[in-house]
């Protein structure tokens, strides 16, 4: 049987269910090691779900999910995995260094290494001299820097980012991309979903999904020359919609 050994990522045919709904449906994913791989699809597509089931917070109905070769859930892989979530999992009352401290401090680092880890971390998202500051008083762009900070403290391999650069300028997301490309650099691999269309391109590849289910996949280049299309948006459009 498959377990993805060579695969980041791999899920056969995972699927959940709410009730009858089925929000993700026999999903095969497969994400190479060191790859950036785009989710994109409508609201509702399953999306955050995949991702969910995929760092163990939700149970899948049926299927099986492996990260780096690993079932999930499990506890020693859960190590192993980064989980951004669309709401910024904040302390808004607990300065930036306080919030990346309790990160730290979940995955059981010790005290110099957190303090390490924070001043490094703290550069790489451009708040070196934030670390005092109260979250509340932060804005959304740094609240959601922070939250990529507290993602990574743990250096894990795999990353789960849903939707990190939803509600931020677009200078903003031009600077968290170079943050991925700069973590893909590292070694690590990235599952990230976006609605943004034209910063999918910077994927390695893109998959685009459609009521729970992936229904096309390729490079970001090779999808608009198979569509024929100029954008990611009219391709998936035309694949969305298309015979
Ligand atoms: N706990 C839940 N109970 C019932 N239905 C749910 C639950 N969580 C998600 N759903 C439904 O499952 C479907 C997929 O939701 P999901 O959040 O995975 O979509 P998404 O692709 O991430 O969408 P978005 O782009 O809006 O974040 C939606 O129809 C949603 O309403």
């Amino acid at each position: 049987m498959e377990t993805g050994a060579d695969h980041a990522i791999l899920t056969l045919n995972l699927t959940k269910k709410f009730g009858e709904f089925c929000a993700v449906n026999a999903l095969n994913l497969k994400v190479k090691k060191g790859e950036i791989y785009g989710l994109l699809g409508p609201n509702g597509a399953g999306k955050t779900t995949t991702i969910k089931m995929l760092c163990g917070i939700s149970k899948a109905t049926s299927g099986k999910a492996f990260i780096l070769g690993k079932r999930v859930p499990d506890k020693i892989v859960a190590r192993e995995i980064g989980y951004m979530p669309q709401e910024t999992a904040l302390y808004d009352n607990l300065t930036i260094e306080e919030n990346l401290e309790f990160y730290g401090e979940i995955f059981n680092l010790k005290d110099d290494q957190i303090s390490n880890k924070i001043q490094k971390l703290l550069d790489f998202i451009n708040l070196k001299d934030w670390g005092d500051e109260i979250v509340r008083n932060l804005s959304g762009g740094m609240k959601h820097r922070v939250s990529l900070a507290c993602a990574l403290i743990h250096e894990p391999k795999i990353l789960f980012l849903d939707e990190p650069t939803v509600g931020i300028d677009p200078e903003l997301r031009v600077s968290f991309w170079d943050y991925f490309k700069e973590l893909k650099k590292s070694g690590k691999t990235i599952l990230i979903t976006t609605h943004y269309m034209d910063e999918a391109r910077h994927c390695d590849r893109i998959g685009f999904m459609r009521a729970g289910k992936l229904i096309a996949e390729d490079k970001p280049q090779q999808m608009l020359i198979k569509t024929g299309t100029e954008s990611l948006e009219d391709a998936f459009l035309k694949i969305g919609v298309g015979p």
